[in-house]
């Protein structure tokens, strides 16, 4: 077997991101039963259907009353209105109507009502029940009250389309419905809602020495956790995953299992055999399955080998296969590329900035993700660099709730300078030390 040399199809982090999303766009749409749809992220803009509230509701339990009957009222010159009705939440139009429809202009008068309950336009305000001296019949219900101050009018009611009128954009398509949008949607009793299908992507581990989780260790060989660790993020940001078993150094059974997974997914991950070595097939492998290449280095440290290729709609991501720079390539690389797939509109790395707590020496000729802890002090972030932050090494990932950049060329980073970091997606156990 000869050494292929590695074509250098080089690119800045921002580039790759943009090489990776052009010309693509998010799979197919789906009309979904509303509960289904938490994580998943609209397809069509939602114009509100009608007025909310949808109609003049009391907003407190009290008595609905004319302002003008009370503008005498005064303490020790209270003003008596009689208690005609009462009309609770989910009252029909029909009782509203009955309960003051044949009341006369002078009347003084009121209705018991309740939060939620429909307000009889005969009346302007509301009164709280704690304000008003009530008499009570034998039933123990109001059969007048006593109001002790005027009452302006307007107070207590939500007029119908107060919160938001008809035909207005509310939520925009691409947005990702979470329990802050169901509180839009389920408003307007949506049965059904269109969204983007999920991505569906195949995880290829690429390595003799990869065992299945599972399995005796045996001599010089090692648990396949990129798998895993792939899988458990797209599943994290509501992606569809298969994984497969670890796959050989092999180029023609790699082949061929690249070419299954690109006819099953809209985007095929391996781990491993990406770099420079005799036995790194995965870029003459995805060339053989027919995939061009989109870039083959990225400018980024761990992670440097990273690269993608692109067969129609389906793009191959090869991710380094140490865990480190895996782990960077997903959280750089894939995530962006996955929410565009999704449908999400403008979706940003979300960049923060904070201090330096420790001197990062180590200079490289690319920017340097690494694993830190970030903790927020009266308003700054501190950033504290991980030790044993080597590309092969899974110590830090326990601790890390975030990667920083250490910028690029011959110094490093120097202790109290600011530097970009981003906390690391959905932190399972809350992540940040606050
Ligand atoms: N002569 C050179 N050698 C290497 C270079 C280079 O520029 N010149 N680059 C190095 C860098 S940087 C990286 S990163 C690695 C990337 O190598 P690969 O992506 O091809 O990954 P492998 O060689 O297959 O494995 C690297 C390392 O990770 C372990 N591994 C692989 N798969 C898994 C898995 N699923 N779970 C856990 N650990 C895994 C593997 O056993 C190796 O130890 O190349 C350098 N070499
Ligand atoms: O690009 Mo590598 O991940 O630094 O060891």
């Amino acid at each position: 077997m000869t050494t292929l040399q590695k074509q250098q199809l080089v690119v800045s982090v921002e580039e790759a991101i943009r090489h990776l999303c052009e010309g693509m766009s998010p799979a197919q749409t789906e009309k979904l039963p509303l509960e289904d749809c938490v994580g998943r992220v609209l397809a069509e803009d939602f114009f509100t259907p009608f007025p909310m509230p949808p109609f003049r509701r009391a907003a407190m339990d009290g008595y609905a009353v004319r302002s003008l009957t009370t503008l005498g009222a005064g303490p020790g010159s209270e003003v008596m209105l009689r208690v005609i009705a009462e009309i609770k939440a989910g009252s029909s139009l029909e009782w509203v109507e009955e309960c003051t429809g044949r009341r006369s202009i002078d009347d003084m008068d009121a209705v018991r009502i309740f939060t939620g309950a429909p307000v009889p336009h005969r009346y302007d305000t509301v009164v709280m029940q704690e304000v008003v001296t009530p008499i009570k019949g034998e039933d123990g219900k109001p059969l007048w009250i006593g109001i002790d101050r005027p009452h302006p009018s307007g107070r207590h009611i939500a007029e119908a389309g107060e919160d938001l009128g008809p035909g207005k954009l509310i939520l925009v398509k691409g947005t990702t419905i979470g329990a802050k949008e169901m509180a839009v949607l389920a408003s307007y009793g949506l049965g059904e809602a269109v969204v983007y299908a999920k991505p569906k992507v195949v995880v290829l581990p690429v390595g003799d020495e990869l065992l299945e989780p599972g399995a005796p260790l045996s001599a010089n060989r090692i648990y396949d956790a990129n798998g895993l660790v792939v899988t458990a993020f797209l599943k994290q940001l509501g992606v569809d995953v298969i994984r497969r078993k670890p796959v050989p150094d092999h180029p023609a059974i790699l082949t061929k299992e690249i070419r299954l997974a690109a006819e099953q997914a809209d985007v095929v991950i391996t781990t491993g055999g990406i770099s420079v070595g005799d036995h790194d097939y995965v870029e003459r492998s995805a060339a053989n399955a027919g995939f061009e290449p989109l870039f083959t280095k990225v400018l980024m440290r761990p992670g440097t080998p990273t690269s993608a290729f692109k067969k129609g709609d389906c793009l191959l991501f090869g991710l380094s296969g140490n865990p480190s720079a895996c782990y960077s390539g997903l959280e750089l690389l894939v995530k962006p590329t996955m929410q565009w797939l999704k449908g999400i509109k403008n979706y940003r790395i979300q960049w923060l900035k904070g201090k330096l707590e420790d001197s990062v020496g180590k200079p490289c000729p690319y920017p340097r993700y690494i694993r830190s802890i970030a903790t927020m002090e009266l308003g700054v972030w501190r950033i504290s660099p991980l030790p044993n932050d080597k590309s092969g090494n899974i110590a830090a990932f326990a601790e890390a709730n975030a990667i920083a950049v250490i910028p690029p060329g011959g110094r490093g980073a120097v202790k109290g300078e600011m530097i970009s970091f981003l906390l690391l997606t959905h932190m399972a156990n809350g992540g940040l030390t606050l």
